[in-house]
């Protein structure tokens, strides 16, 4: 008697692999977007972005609910970028209230083929002094009762979130910071709170017992929403403080946090429009375009209709409507 692990390897998949290997055929490779259209989700003090010529506020729709705010869309040195305000203009949504699948929808809507975030972290290493810039590449998701997929009865999908961000994008973002005169460290995990309160002492010291190098509030689910997007995520934390971890340093408060992002806050701008100069021309496909071609597990006939129409956006290039 086969056991329910043996079954669906031996029984389920070759048979859900057939039906679906004429689509997938279809829409590999081709489908790839070969032109960069970079989304920038700006987190804390950051609600605009400089350098985008022709920009206007556009409102997108989303079958997930109210994104944060409309997008700004326009272009820098050429590439088009899709700028959205991850607090709403004016800071009006906390962290527990971010509908973070309705910004990955519209996002994906408006054509980005990548993602970066720029956020405001507060620092668990000593050496990881506020003014610096982190390009994070792992995280610890401490998040409760937030909405983390797409995906669900009805349309079943496992991706794999191991290495939960897109090392081609950290790596040109953690350049275009230096160019734009930022002091940067490549490399660390964010330990993503509920909030919307500080931490407590206690739990900073654990944080830091668990190798957490930074904290914020914001980072999940959205990182897992990109990537069931199949958008190439990467972001940049700016450090604005050191929580409050440290003895003799007087613990984290918003004041602290806006006066750090004030002065970072040229550079913060100045590294998008670097970022912008120094894309090569033309994108090369990156392995986390298809990553939903390994994740979809739900048999046609089985699939909800009215899940499926709210995933038109996320699902279209693996199941090949477009
Ligand atoms: C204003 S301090 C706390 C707030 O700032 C960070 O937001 P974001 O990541 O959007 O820059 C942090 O995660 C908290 O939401
Ligand atoms: N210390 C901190 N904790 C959580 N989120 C933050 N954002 C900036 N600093 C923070």
């Amino acid at each position: 008697m086969l056991n329910l692990f043996q079954h669906l390897r031996t029984q389920t998949l070759p048979i859900l692999r057939r039906q679906c290997s004429w689509t997938l055929k279809q829409v590999q490779g081709d489908d790839v977007a070969s032109e960069w259209v970079i989304g920038v989700i700006g987190g804390s003090g950051l609600y605009d972005i400089d350098g985008l010529e022709d920009a206007e506020w556009v409102p997108v729709a989303s079958p997930w609910g109210e994104p944060s705010d409309q997008l700004r869309i326009g272009r820098i040195a050429g590439t088009k970028f899709v700028f959205l305000p991850r607090h709403g203009r004016g800071h009006r949504i906390g962290p527990s209230g971010i509908n973070a699948r309705a910004n990955i929808d519209i996002l994906k809507r408006a054509g980005c083929t990548d993602v970066i975030s720029l956020s405001a972290i507060g620092s668990l290493r000593e050496e990881l002094p506020p003014g610096k810039f982190v390009v994070v590449d792992q995280f610890v998701d401490r998040t409760v009762g937030r909405e983390r997929s797409f995906f669900g009865n009805g349309m079943v999908a496992h991706v794999s979130v191991a290495e939960p961000v897109c090392p081609r994008m950290s790596a040109m973002l953690a350049d275009a910071a230096r160019k734009a005169g930022g002091d940067v460290h490549e490399g660390g995990t964010y330990l993503v709170m509920e909030g919307p309160q500080f931490s407590t002492r206690a739990e900073s010291l654990l944080y830091r017992q668990w190798g957490c190098d930074v904290i914020g509030m914001t980072a999940m689910p959205e990182a897992r929403l990109a990537r069931e997007a199949e958008l190439p995520y990467a972001i940049m934390g700016m450090v604005t403080d050191y929580d409050c971890w440290r003895d003799g340093e007087a613990h984290v408060e918003v004041d602290t946090v806006i006066a750090q992002l004030m002065a970072n806050g040229d550079i913060a701008k100045r590294l998008v429009v670097e970022l912008a100069r120094s894309l090569p021309p033309g994108r090369e496909a990156s392995p986390i375009d298809t990553a939903l071609d390994v994740a979809l597990m739900t048999a046609p006939d089985k699939r909800d209709p009215q899940l499926m129409a709210r995933l038109d956006a996320i699902t279209a290039r693996a199941l090949g409507k477009r």
